[in-house]
């Protein structure tokens, strides 16, 4: 192994989300909520990025672009920008996009909360399926856009989409967007060429548009294959894709992610409203993330692959009656504890005043999520491990 996947470190006084965010988040509380736990005592397995270095690929990067001295107001003019990451997307995904379609958002939430705004009108309805990124539902409420949900269905943990009432809800004449997951957060599902051929055939024939939200599309695991939406149809422009390196090289605070939107009218509104600036250092990072940061992906997903291997053995042999399937993608494990928590509401809380882990639970997740827990294994093996015996033993207690 070329890159150090088991070193902890110390996030302190680097203002993380992960660190010191948690109360506001997950708990909506301000910073003098007590709990029985010392901040720096937390597991922390919640929020959506890793506790890795990014690789030094792409940390040369920014050292080069910050040798230049100057900062001053920047857009990506190079098409080297373009070329590395349409380069990404042929060898990763097979799939190609035009040059004039790609736009870029400081974040793939702010580009929803955009996009509803401009192509919802205030009488009509965004389609999302559940459980989902609790960000999904906001960029409709934000816009005051009715939200509408379908449930995913669930046969001893899989998950699939229920097509019949996909159809009904996006037959509703005022649904005329639908935000969608691919691959889905937080089932870890990639959906295949098949399912994603009908469902949009579903969105299309009822003339929905798509934004397919594929943040998590290069952390899949080993054996795999992510088809972006856009590549089954390949003639539409009712497909908005958004992509973005910062869940694969953990660039997240550096706020740029990739839009491409290939309708002309969505695009010239984006393009009149959009504050399109951008910051270089982020620029630099994401450019080298495509051209140099293939071999750290690798590695990544093998030492991911192994976590959720250990994981998967882990619950077997401490808490056999919970729920859990190795996710086809992300690093997030979605597991079903109802066994041994059949009423606990706030499961969040719980975790966190009774075993010092932050995690999320599923009432997090708009919908369809009661009595799952979802935890980050983007982490060192040892963190992992402490987290799961915290977690064990408290639900062991529980059956006492
Ligand atoms: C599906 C999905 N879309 C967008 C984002 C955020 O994109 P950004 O605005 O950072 O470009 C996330 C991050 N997911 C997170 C972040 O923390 N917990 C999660 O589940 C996500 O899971």
């Amino acid at each position: 192994m070329k890159y150090n996947f088991g070193e902890i470190i110390d996030r302190k006084h680097t203002n993380a989300m992960n660190t010191d965010g948690f109360r506001e988040y997950i708990f909506k509380a301000t910073s003098d909520m007590k709990f029985p736990y010392e901040d720096d005592e937390f597991i922390r397995m919640w929020v959506a990025d890793m506790e890795f270095a990014t690789p030094p690929e792409i940390i040369e990067a920014i050292k080069d672009r910050l040798d230049k001295r100057i900062f001053g107001y920047t857009k990506i003019f190079d098409p080297e920008y373009y070329t590395s990451f349409v380069n990404w997307t042929k060898k990763y995904y097979d799939w190609t996009f035009s040059k004039e379609h790609l736009m870029t958002s400081p974040g793939i939430i702010p580009a929803l909360y955009e996009l509803v705004e401009y192509i919802c009108k205030p009488d009509e309805k965004v389609l999302i399926v559940t459980p989902s990124y609790a960000y999904f539902k906001h960029a409709a409420d934000y816009n005051n856009v009715e939200l509408v949900t379908s449930d995913l269905l669930n046969v001893d943990g899989k998950y699939s989409f229920d097509f019949d009432d996909l159809e009904a809800k996006a037959s509703d004449e005022k649904v005329t967007l639908c935000i969608f997951c691919n691959p889905h957060n937080p089932t870890g599902r990639v959906w295949t060429p098949e399912e994603l051929k009908r469902f949009g055939d579903i969105c299309f024939s009822n003339n929905v548009i798509v934004i397919s939200d594929e943040i998590h599309c290069d952390l899949i695991r080993n054996g795999m294959v992510h088809t972006p939406l856009a590549k089954i149809f390949p003639d539409s422009d009712q497909i908005i894709t958004c992509m973005a390196p910062s869940k694969t090289f953990n660039l997240a605070g550096l706020m740029m992610s990739n839009i491409i939107i290939p309708n002309d009218e969505i695009r010239e509104i984006w393009q009149a409203r959009h504050y399109s600036f951008e910051n270089p250092l982020s620029i630099a990072a994401l450019q080298a993330a495509y051209q140099h940061g293939g071999e750290w992906l690798m590695e990544l997903k093998n030492y991911l692959d192994d976590n959720f291997a250990f994981t998967k053995k882990f619950l077997e042999d401490h808490l056999p009656e919970a729920g859990f399937h190795i996710p086809e993608a992300t690093y997030l494990a979605w597991v079903n504890i109802k066994a041994y928590l059949p009423n606990e509401e706030n499961l969040s809380l719980f975790f966190a005043n009774q075993a010092g882990v932050l995690l999320e639970g599923g009432n997090m997740f708009v919908a369809n999520g009661d009595g799952y827990i979802r935890l980050n294994l983007a982490c060192p093996r040892s963190m992992l491990n402490e987290g799961l015996e915290r977690i064990s033993n408290l639900l062991l207690a529980q059956k006492k």
